[in-house]
């Protein structure tokens, strides 16, 4: 009837959470995210580098009840473009979800059906809310690993097909050492 509560640790600087769930996404899990097609091709065939690895405590997909997880995100870029999460929309889009940054320097680009996008900027100790229906994809755009914890409702889901299929309207690069936000050329609306 009553399920059991539990407390685990997080190791703040490695991100690990204890008896979590590892998963882990390589570059060449992310064929046709990158704007840079040969970029990424030259990138996987040299050394097909770890993008990100997450580790979740996941419970099952019930209304009411919570995951969290952690994301251990590397610095890198293909071409100009700053490593990201594949990023998604729930699968039952109107659950929100808070993220709260522990290590590292990135951001939050985040999106509405429309393609309204937003670029939130994280450090450790920023809290972001993702309302419902905002597609979310975090950007680590500094030179160590960016790490922060999820929680989401149990039974959200996630939608990657849209965003594989149409990506985001901004991007987030590199240009003249500086981090700059602009209009994705490869949007798809
Ligand atoms: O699911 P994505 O877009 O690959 O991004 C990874 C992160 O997002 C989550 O799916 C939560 O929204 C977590 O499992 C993980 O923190
Ligand atoms: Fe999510």
């Amino acid at each position: 009837m009553y399920k059991e509560p539990f407390g685990v640790k997080l190791d703040f600087e490695t991100g690990i959470i204890e008896n979590a769930k590892k998963l882990v996404r390589k570059l060449s899990d992310m064929k046709g995210y990158f704007l840079d097609e040969e970029a990424w091709k030259e990138l996987v065939e040299k050394e097909d580098p770890v993008v990100y690895e997450v580790y979740a405590i996941e419970q099952e997909e019930k209304e009411g009840d919570l995951n969290f997880a952690t994301t251990v995100l590397y610095p890198g870029k293909v071409g100009k473009e700053f490593f990201f999460t594949k990023g998604h929309y729930h699968a039952k889009a109107d659950r929100a979800e808070i993220y709260f940054a522990l290590k590292g320097k990135g951001g939050m680009l985040l999106q509405t059906p429309e393609g309204d996008a937003k670029f939130i900027e994280m450090e450790p100790g920023t809290i972001v809310y993702v309302p419902p229906y905002w597609a979310h994809r975090t950007v680590n755009t500094g030179n160590e690993p960016f790490i922060f914890l999820a929680i989401y409702p149990a039974d959200a889901g996630h939608d990657y097909g849209t965003i594989k299929e149409k990506g985001f309207s901004k991007i987030v690069v590199e240009e003249d050492g500086k981090v700059v936000v602009k209009d994705n050329p490869k949007w798809k609306e």
